[in-house]
């Protein structure tokens, strides 16, 4: 038997003089899962892009099956068999599903030999779990989850020696990371070395059979999942005892804010949805994918035309059928795809912290300059961003960071009466997502009405005041006051047909 098929050995970079990755080394064996943990911009993306040929180390080398290898590119590291499923999705949504999985692929099939790669397309599908879908559909009409699993699905096609997952299940609810999950063993099984990046402890403790933390650069700690808890590796990436997250349910009587839903529908995605939502409380939709749960509030904030019902604020008609109706009944939205839809990744974040704000800031081009500063640097400080980065484009923030950007823009507004949100903690680490927890329970308490979709019990049962239960465009239950996990699973995956 021949030594690691992985090793990293002492790698460094920094970014303008500062460094992100000091000296990191680790080794991953064939057929090994190796986890990668820290918290947000602990240098875990930085250390996966050496790795995928994106970005070149300052010191330090990779070996690969024995040969330092010279990562110059993508192409590159993908000949070299190393396959990049990104925290970002990559799959473009104007082409098809399998004209997804060919693009970029290195042995991408000629034209005549098509049937061959559908019937490729076909079992990689399967494999996911993904049988409902066809090759030739549009990705632009797959929900986030599925395309997350199609992209998982190409980067599985590129016969990988090495398969990277960047934190493939973020989006996922627990069944399709249960797929996931299945997939990434069978890769292993093969013979594969995978390093697999989350913020989900738990499942990073279930799926990984050894574990490597980040902190603030530098390794701290590998050793196997085996000797470790989820505690003791929270101990690891923050260097000290966590503290939990205290949050006061004090439910405001005061019912003048109230958004009244009533037979919201969306064709094909929402069949019948009705809530009076009291401001001071918060919401929580819980269903898996498809379940309708995102659907609510893509349709409440005006992204879904042809939604139909009637919803109300305050006693007033909103007109919710376009963005701008919703933003303008106060209506602020936050989605879990801060990619495509909100922020602007080459501009500064402090730019990108008031965008939402703008025509309230004043006049002059100084005075809105001061109060932009002013502005940013408070918002940045309430969502627990660094503040020595406001002046920093937001694409150099670490994923974690960019989502508390965008999370932070629709905070503190005096127009905003009914928050949404989308996955809120979509790739946040714990103190990031203790920061956001508190962001959204103190907009509750100062009046708004707060309604979130996750697919991840544990935020649901922190969060929710009243949790939702959502299985096939409908609501299976609703919950005030709390819950119980696993009945909230049963609902979200079995509906009441089960009981
Ligand atoms: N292009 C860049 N320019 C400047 N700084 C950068 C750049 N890319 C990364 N950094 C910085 O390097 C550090 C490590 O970031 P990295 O993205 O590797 O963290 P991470 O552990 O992956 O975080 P997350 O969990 O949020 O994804 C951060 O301070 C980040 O801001």
């Amino acid at each position: 038997m021949s030594g690691p098929l992985v090793v990293v050995d002492a790698l460094a970079r920094s970014f303008a003089g500062v460094p992100a990755v000091r000296e990191v080394s680790f080794t991953v064996g064939a057929g090994e899962i190796h986890a990668l943990c820290g918290h947000n911009g602990a240098g875990k993306s930085t250390v996966v892009r050496m790795l995928s040929g994106q970005l070149a180390p300052d010191a330090g080398r990779i070996v690969l099956d024995g040969e330092a290898a010279d990562l110059r590119s993508r192409q590159v590291a993908q000949r070299l068999g190393v396959a990049l499923v990104d925290q970002e999705l990559s799959v473009v949504p104007a082409l098809t599903v399998l004209e997804n999985m060919t693009l970029g692929d290195i042995d991408a099939p000629l034209v005549t030999r098509r049937r061959a790669a559908v019937r490729r397309c076909r079992e990689l599908l399967d494999e996911m779990g993904l049988d409902r879908l066809r090759p030739g559909q549009l990705v632009a009409t797959l929900s986030m989850g599925e395309r997350q699993l199609v992209e998982i699905a190409k980067a599985l096609s590129q016969r990988a020696r090495v398969v990277i997952l960047d934190e493939p299940t973020a989006t996922l609810s627990e069944a399709e990371s249960r797929r996931v999950f299945a997939a990434v063993r069978r890769v292993a099984a093969r013979g594969c070395a995978v390093i697999f990046v989350s913020h989900r402890l738990p499942e990073v403790l279930e799926l990984c059979d050894t574990v490597t933390v980040l902190r603030d650069g530098r390794r701290v700690v590998t050793a196997p999942a085996a000797d470790l808890t989820v505690d003791r590796l929270i101990v690891h990436m923050l260097g000290e005892t966590p503290h939990r997250l205290e949050t006061s349910r004090r439910p405001d009587p005061d019912l003048t804010h109230a958004l009244r839903i009533e037979h919201l529908r969306v064709p094909g995605r929402l069949a019948d949805f009705t809530l009076t939502a009291r401001a001071g409380r918060i919401y929580a939709l819980a269903g898996q994918l498809g379940s309708g749960a995102s659907d609510v509030l893509r349709a409440l904030a005006g992204l879904h035309a042809r939604a139909t019902g009637s919803v109300q604020l305050r006693d007033r008609a909103v007109a919710f059928r376009s963005p701008v109706g919703a933003a303008r009944a106060g209506i602020a939205f936050v989605s879990n795809d801060r990619k495509g839809e909100g922020l602007f990744l080459d501009k500064p974040v402090a730019g990108n912290l008031v965008a939402t704000r703008l025509d309230r800031l004043g006049r002059g081009p100084l005075v809105a300059a001061g109060r932009e500063r002013r502005t940013a640097r408070s918002l940045a400080e309430l969502a627990g961003l660094p503040p020595d980065r406001l002046a920093d484009p937001v694409l150099t923030l670490s994923g974690g960071n960019q989502q508390k950007v965008f999370v932070g823009r629709s905070l503190g507004r005096p127009d905003v009466h009914v928050l949404l949100l989308d996955e809120p903690t979509r790739g946040v680490d714990i103190g990031g997502r203790a920061a956001i927890h508190r962001l959204l329970r103190d907009a509750a308490e100062a009046g708004l009405v707060v309604v979130f979709a996750s697919t991840e019990l544990e935020e649901l049962l922190e969060l929710g005041d009243v949790i939702l239960t959502m299985r096939d465009g409908r609501v299976v239950d609703t919950y005030p006051g709390g819950a119980d996990g696993a009945v909230l699973m049963r609902d979200m995956t079995e509906g009441k047909d089960a009981a």
